[in-house]
This record gives C-alpha cells, sequence and structure tokens, in this order.
C-alpha cells in the first residue's frame, strides 16, 4: 500500500473530511445526536427474511457517480429511486454518503429511507468512529467497514460500536488475506467485492474464488459487477443469493424496472 492508489487517496481525503467536520460537529455533539435516533430498521434480518423465503437478497444501491465510471445518472432523485426499490421487492438499500468521489451525501440517505420502508447501509469508507455516531445520526441501519481501510483491531473496535448503536455492518473483502481477517471479527454478514479497491478490476471469480472459506453461519453477499441475469444465476448457481447491485440500476431509466428484471 505505498504507492497510492484510488483508495489510499480516498482514505486520506477521509481523514481531512473528519479533521474538517470535527470543528463545527464535535463528537460528543454526534453521540448526543444519534440518542434520539429510532431504532434501526433490521438490516440483516431484511436479508434474512428474503433468503428465509427463497428469494435473492438485493441491496440496491443508489450512487450518482463512481471514480472508476464518472456519473452514472443525470436524473438522480433518491427517493424516487428508494421507492422503485421497495417496489421491486429490494431487500434493502445501500446509499453513497461520500461527496468527493461519488457524489453523495448524508442528506441522500435521510431521503432515500424517509421516501420508503427499507433499511439502509451508509455505503462510505469509514475509518474513524467519529463517522460510526454520524452514520447512526443519519439514521444509518446498517455501516460498510472495508477490510482493506483498517487494522485488525480497528475492525473489531468499529464493529462493535455499530453493533452497540444498534445498527447492523457489512464488511467487505476482496482477497482472502482480507477474508481471514474479516474472519476473526463475529458478525453475520460478508460482503465479496468483485472490485478491486485499488484498481478498479471487476471478476466475478473473485467471489467463488473466496466462497468455499466462508462458513456456513455467515451471509455472503456479493458485491459489484453485476449485470446480466446470466450473472445472477451463476450465482445462485454456487449457493450466492445475497446481492449488491448499483451500476445496472443507476444506468436503467427506472432502477426497479431494472431490479426486477434482473432478479426474476
Ligand atoms: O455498481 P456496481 O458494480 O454494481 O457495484 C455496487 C457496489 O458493490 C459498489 O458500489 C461498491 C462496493 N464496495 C464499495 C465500497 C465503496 C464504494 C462503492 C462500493
Amino acid at each position: 500500500m505505498n504507492t497510492p492508489t484510488i483508495l489510499t487517496k480516498i482514505v486520506d481525503r477521509k481523514r481531512e473530511e473528519i479533521a474538517e467536520r470535527s470543528k463545527t460537529v464535535s463528537l460528543a455533539d454526534l453521540k448526543a445526536m444519534s440518542q434520539d435516533i429510532a431504532p434501526a430498521r433490521g438490516f440483516v434480518k431484511a436479508i434474512q427474511t428474503k433468503l428465509d423465503q427463497g428469494h435473492s437478497a438485493v441491496i440496491a444501491e443508489i450512487k450518482k457517480a463512481s471514480p472508476s465510471k464518472g456519473v452514472l445518472r443525470e436524473h438522480f432523485v433518491p427517493a424516487d429511486i428508494a421507492k422503485s426499490y421497495e417496489q421491486a421487492g429490494a431487500a434493502c438499500m445501500s446509499v453513497l454518503t461520500d461527496a468527493d468521489f461519488f457524489q453523495g451525501h448524508e442528506d441522500y440517505l435521510k431521503q432515500a429511507r424517509a421516501a420508503c420502508s427499507l433499511p439502509a447501509i451508509r455505503k462510505d469508507f469509514l475509518v474513524d468512529e467519529y463517522q460510526i455516531y454520524e452514520a447512526k445520526s443519519i439514521g444509518a441501519d446498517c455501516v460498510l467497514l472495508i477490510v482493506a481501510c483498517l487494522s485488525q483491531q480497528q475492525l473489531a473496535d468499529l464493529t462493535g460500536l455499530s453493533h452497540e448503536l444498534g445498527m447492523d455492518v457489512l464488511i467487505e473483502v476482496h482477497d482472502g488475506d482480507e477474508l481471514d481477517v474479516a474472519l476473526t471479527v463475529d458478525n453475520p454478514l460478508v460482503g465479496i467485492n468483485n472490485r478491486n479497491l485499488h484498481t478498479f478490476e471487476v471478476s466475478l471469480d473473485n467471489t467463488y474464488q473466496l466462497l468455499d472459506r466462508i462458513p456456513e453461519n455467515r451471509i455472503v453477499v456479493t458485491e459489484s459487477g453485476i449485470h446480466t441475469t446470466a450473472d445472477v444465476a451463476d450465482m445462485r448457481a454456487h449457493q450466492v443469493n445475497a446481492f449488491l447491485v448499483g451500476e445496472a440500476f443507476m444506468r436503467a431509466e427506472n432502477p426497479g424496472d431494472e431490479l426486477a428484471k434482473l432478479f426474476v
């Protein structure tokens, strides 16, 4: 991790952002704010319910842009997208809150959640407890923790704190070493990112290669690069039934219709 990659740049920027934000909203303020938030909607529970019913569990993403693809969707109204996802049978939503690289915003998570009853994950690069309290204070039901951004100790601490605050956690890995770290932490959801966040390369084989090493009591979410019904069928044939999908939905005129088409 010595040469800067997009991931290291993002994480450096996050540390600056936390320092800037702390000047106007202190950690103590966020702690106080997060106490007034209603209990989270069960994110893992919503996924488990779909799986128990024999359906795929789709975490449908709300993302305006990405560093690898630029703007994915010009007409971007998070509340409308959220409603269309709920109607189409999504289990949960994933909302990008990072502004600088994904053109996201905390308000998008609030708007999406206010428009429907689906649980939402705050999709961002979380490296500090400040951001966990911030997630709670905006109403996130779940947070993403990316192993590539964290030490094993940080991963354990931030997972524990999120659980204490009543939020679920999606722990994201990209390779075997990261998976080893992820499995040291007691948490039901493990996401396998098919995109390498250092190079942007995408391969669905990534999920197939790591799958066998994940114990039965964890729910595996395959993340990124799912575009066709063939991709979905392939994953299902490997007993992977939880999906995180963004671009394919964002590029469609009606994101929910695309969800329904992809997951018939
Ligand atoms: O748009 P895609 O290829 O369907 O991917 C969605 C999601 O997996 C991707 O946005 C993602 C996975 N892990 C992340 C971490 C940070 C930002 C974004 C991501």
